[in-house]
């Protein structure tokens, strides 16, 4: 299960080589930003045998994988597309303000996985993506992150989380 968790949980390090390996393929417009599709036919990170499942596990439900991430990672965002590659401008704006502070961003696309969409709506209850938490607490949206960090609130929400080590 561990490995089927770390490869759907994208961490932001780990994602630089599928960037580096060219993943846009296509473009289109979304009607928030331009959209991209991170199709990478021969990146085992995409494989479907590696996708999130209802029951990765006997016992094991999206819910408990939800609980799992927010518990396990201080800044987890759940979002439509990958951090390097927002598919959303929603998205990409919640990406760029956490970056700014350089702590470790684990995220989940839910674009790849409608059930996990759904269990993370349910979790939360909220309505839209993306969606923020730290260090346990659910945050919200794109608006909320922006506020707080225009307001100070999210550096100081951030301030014990330790900052990213770089790769390069
Ligand atoms: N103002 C919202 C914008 C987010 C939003 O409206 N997201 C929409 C469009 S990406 C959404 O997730 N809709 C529900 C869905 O796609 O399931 C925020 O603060 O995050
Ligand atoms: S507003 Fe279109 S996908 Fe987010």
């Amino acid at each position: 299960m561990a490995r089927l968790l770390s490869n759907t949980l994208f961490k932001s390090i780990s994602l630089l080589p599928a960037a580096r390996s060219g993943t846009i393929v296509s473009g289109s417009f979304c009607h928030n930003g331009f959209q991209f599709s991170t199709t990478v036919p021969n990146d085992p990170d995409t494989h479907e045998d590696f996708q999130p499942n209802n029951k990765v596990e006997s016992g094991t439900s999206l819910k408990d994988i939800v609980e799992q991430d927010v518990r396990e990672n201080p800044v987890m965002i759940y979002m439509k597309g990958v951090p390097d590659f927002p598919q959303c401008g929603f998205s990409a704006l919640a990406v760029r303000v956490l970056k700014h502070y350089n702590v470790p961003l684990s995220a989940r696309n839910i674009l790849e996985n409608p059930e996990l969409k759904n269990a993370v709506k349910a979790f939360s209850t909220w309505p839209t993506f993306p969606q923020i938490f730290i260090k346990g607490d659910f945050i919200g949206g794109s608006d909320i992150i922006m506020s707080m960090h225009q307001s100070g609130e999210l550096k100081e929400k951030l301030q014990d989380v330790p900052v990213s080590q770089k790769s390069e």
